[in-house]
């Protein structure tokens, strides 16, 4: 197997024929009541997501908030495992960064999974960890898809840039292994065209398409680099249906927004 996340996950999505990555943000009050009583019910309900969507994921991309406590970490780690086992890289969505030797546990993380987001707002060495694992992926928060997202990140620098294209262009520095990509909201896309033609190397991770209300072709058209790079829903696929056959409903939307992304590739 290869040493770098991005050719892993090239493979992946080469055999999956597939760029979304499906979001287990497993919210426990949102979990159906016949999996309420189980021991975890979080795993339980990540269980059979995993099992009717596998065959259309790219990735899974658990967010951590879902799993902060006891019981969320124990059922996050049974998911990745589970994920793993089905032969699906798992990103997992923390958001971290902190000064040195907290940012060094912080990336610890990277044990478990395959690649992880981070916030670049304390700057490189808050990030050095990450980036010196050359054989994970690290996603960098570059212009994100909350409607506050433009609130700092479109700020005009003196140099005339944007924070959003100066965070662009230091993760492009950053990027020394090969292993970092950019995290790009769908609800920006003139943002995801215009930071594509900046840095044409990073692949994009690209959520807010679905419950967000994102644009799909513009994920896909500026999202990818040489055909790498990710498209993210989490609630329109886990929470499609909250009934009893909620997993078949998750299957159908991964398979449609699959299909849906695939118009553009
Ligand atoms: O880093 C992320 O994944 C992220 C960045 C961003 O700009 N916007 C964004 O929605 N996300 C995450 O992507 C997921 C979107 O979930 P849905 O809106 O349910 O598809 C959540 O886990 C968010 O935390």
């Amino acid at each position: 197997m290869s040493e770098q996340f991005f050719d892993r996950l090239e493979d992946r999505i080469e055999r999956a024929d597939s760029v979304v990555s499906v979001g287990l943000d497993t919210d426990p009050k949102r979990i159906p009541e016949q999996l309420q009583d189980k021991d975890l019910p979080q795993w339980a309900f990540n269980r059979r997501i995993i099992d009717a969507t596998h065959e259309h994921a790219a990735c899974y991309k658990p967010n951590a908030a879902f799993y902060e406590g006891a019981d969320g970490w124990r059922s996050l780690r049974e998911t990745v495992a589970y994920a793993h086992g089905k032969d699906v890289p798992v990103l997992l969505d923390a958001k971290r960064a902190d000064i040195g030797n907290t940012t060094r546990q912080y990336a610890n993380l990277l044990d478990h999974v395959d690649a992880i987001t981070v916030n670049p707002y304390m700057g490189r060495d808050s990030l050095q960890p990450f980036l010196d694992r050359a054989d994970k992926g690290v996603f960098v928060l570059c212009r994100t898809s909350n409607p506050g997202g433009a609130d700092l990140q479109d700020l005009e620098l003196a140099s005339g840039e944007t924070v959003y294209e100066r965070v662009a262009a230091l993760a492009d520095l950053w990027n020394e292994h090969g292993n970092v990509g950019l995290v790009v909201g769908a609800t920006a896309p003139e943002e995801l065209e215009s930071i594509r033609e900046q840095v044409p190397d990073l692949p994009f991770l690209v959520p807010g398409v679905g419950a967000q209300g994102g644009d799909a072709e513009a994920a896909v058209e500026h999202g990818l680099a040489d055909g790498v790079g990710l498209v993210n829903s989490s609630r329109g696929i886990i929470f499609a249906s909250e009934g009893e056959n909620f997993d078949k409903a998750a299957g159908n939307a991964a398979r449609r927004l699959k299909r849906r992304l695939n118009e553009f590739r």
